[in-house]
C-alpha cells in the first residue's frame, strides 16, 4: 500500500464526526451501498439523515441507478419511513432525459428514444414528452427470434433518434439484438448510457451493473455512449444551479471511487466520504491510482457518524 500526500482521514469517533458535520452545509448521497442494499435499509440510515435535518444541513439524493424515476425514488424513502421530496433526488436516469432534451435537443413529441432499460429512464423522459419504445415492453420478454419479433417485422421506427441504455434485471438477447440494430444507424441514432458502473451491489452479493450491460452493446456497436449519471459533470451542474449550491460546502457521500469520489473531486466539491459499505474496501479507498481519486474521508458505514455522536 502506497500512502499518498493527502491521507485519507478515516472516522472512527466523535471528534472527526463532528469536525466532519461541521465542515459542511450540503451532503450529496449515492443510494445503493451508501443508504440501502437493495430492500435492505443500512444501520442508523434514517437517524442520520434526521440529524442532519436537524442541524440544518441539505441532504440531496444523487444515485446512478435509473431502473426508477425520481417519483417512484420518493416512494422507495417512504416505504422506509423517510420522508424526502422529488426535488431532492437526482438519478441518472433523470440525467439522462435531460442530456437527450438540452444537449442532443431532440424535439418531444416528434423525436422517439429505444430503452435498453427499466421504467426510471421511460417516466422521466415522458415527463419531458417524448414517446419511448422498447424498455420494459413485455414482448421484449419473449426469445428472440428475427422472423417473428414484432420490432422488425415494419421495419424499424424512423423517428428514434436515440438510444438509451442502463440497468436492466430483464436483459435478454431480444433486448440485446434489436438494441443493436437501432445504433447500427449511426448518423441518424445517439447513443446514451445512464452510467457506467460495472456491478451492482446487494445485501450479501455484488451483480453486474448498468456498464456491464452498456459495455456489451458498445462492444456489438463498436460505438462509445455518452454516460450521463455520476461522473458526468452536466450532471453535478444541473444539481450545483437547481439548489444554488456553494461547491465548496458541499460533499459528497458514496460508496464508489470511480463514479461517486470522481464526481466529488472533478466537480470540487468541498469534501468526499466514502462509505465501505458497498462496493470498495481499505486497501482501494487507500491506494495512489490514476484510475480514480482517494476520498477526502472514510468511514465503515454512513451510521457510524450518528453512532459515534450518540
Ligand atoms: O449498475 C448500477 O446502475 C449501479 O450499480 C447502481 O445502481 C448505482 O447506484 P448508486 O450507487 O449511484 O446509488
Ligand atoms: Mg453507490
Amino acid at each position: 500500500m502506497t500512502a499518498t500526500v493527502m491521507d485519507p482521514i478515516k472516522i472512527t469517533n466523535e471528534e472527526l464526526s463532528e469536525e466532519f458535520l461541521n465542515k459542511y452545509d450540503t451532503f450529496l448521497f449515492d443510494c445503493d451501498g451508501v443508504l440501502w442494499l437493495g430492500t435492505h435499509l443500512l444501520p442508523h440510515t434514517k437517524e442520520i439523515l434526521s440529524q442532519l435535518t436537524e442541524m440544518g444541513k441539505q441532504c440531496v439524493f444523487v444515485t446512478n441507478n435509473s431502473t426508477k424515476s425520481r417519483a417512484a425514488y420518493t416512494k422507495k424513502f417512504a416505504g422506509f419511513g423517510i420522508t424526502v421530496t422529488e426535488d431532492q433526488i437526482f438519478t441518472s436516469g433523470y440525467a439522462s432525459a435531460v442530456y437527450v432534451r438540452d444537449f442532443l435537443k431532440l424535439q418531444p413529441g416528434k423525436d422517439k428514444i429505444w430503452i435498453f432499460g427499466e421504467s426510471g429512464i421511460s417516466e422521466e423522459l415522458s415527463l419531458m414528452g417524448f414517446e419511448s419504445l422498447g424498455g420494459t415492453d413485455p414482448r421484449l420478454d419473449t426469445p428472440f427470434n428475427a422472423s417473428t419479433s414484432p420490432f422488425l417485422a415494419n421495419g424499424l421506427d424512423e423517428n428514434v433518434k436515440c438510444v438509451i441504455a442502463g440497468l436492466d434485471n430483464k436483459i435478454n438477447y431480444h433486448r440485446l439484438a434489436i438494441t443493436l440494430q437501432y445504433l447500427q444507424k449511426k448518423d441518424t441514432v445517439h447513443f446514451v448510457g445512464t452510467n457506467v458502473d460495472s456491478t451492482f451491489p446487494q445485501k450479501g452479493f455484488t451483480f453486474p451493473g448498468a456498464g456491464s450491460m452498456v459495455e456489451s452493446i458498445a462492444f456489438s456497436s463498436g460505438r462509445r455512449p455518452s454516460y450521463c449519471g455520476k461522473p458526468n459533470m452536466n450532471m453535478l451542474n444541473t444539481i450545483i444551479s437547481a439548489k444554488k449550491l456553494d461547491r465548496s460546502k458541499c460533499c459528497m457521500v458514496g460508496d464508489r471511487l470511480n463514479t461517486d469520489m470522481r464526481f466529488g473531486v472533478e466537480g470540487k466539491l468541498g469534501g468526499t466520504l466514502l462509505v465501505l459499505s458497498g462496493i470498495e474496501t481499505e486497501e482501494r479507498a487507500l491506494e495512489a491510482s490514476d484510475e480514480h481519486p482517494n476520498p477526502k474521508y472514510y468511514i465503515e458505514k454512513l451510521g457510524d457518524i450518528y453512532e459515534y455522536t450518540h
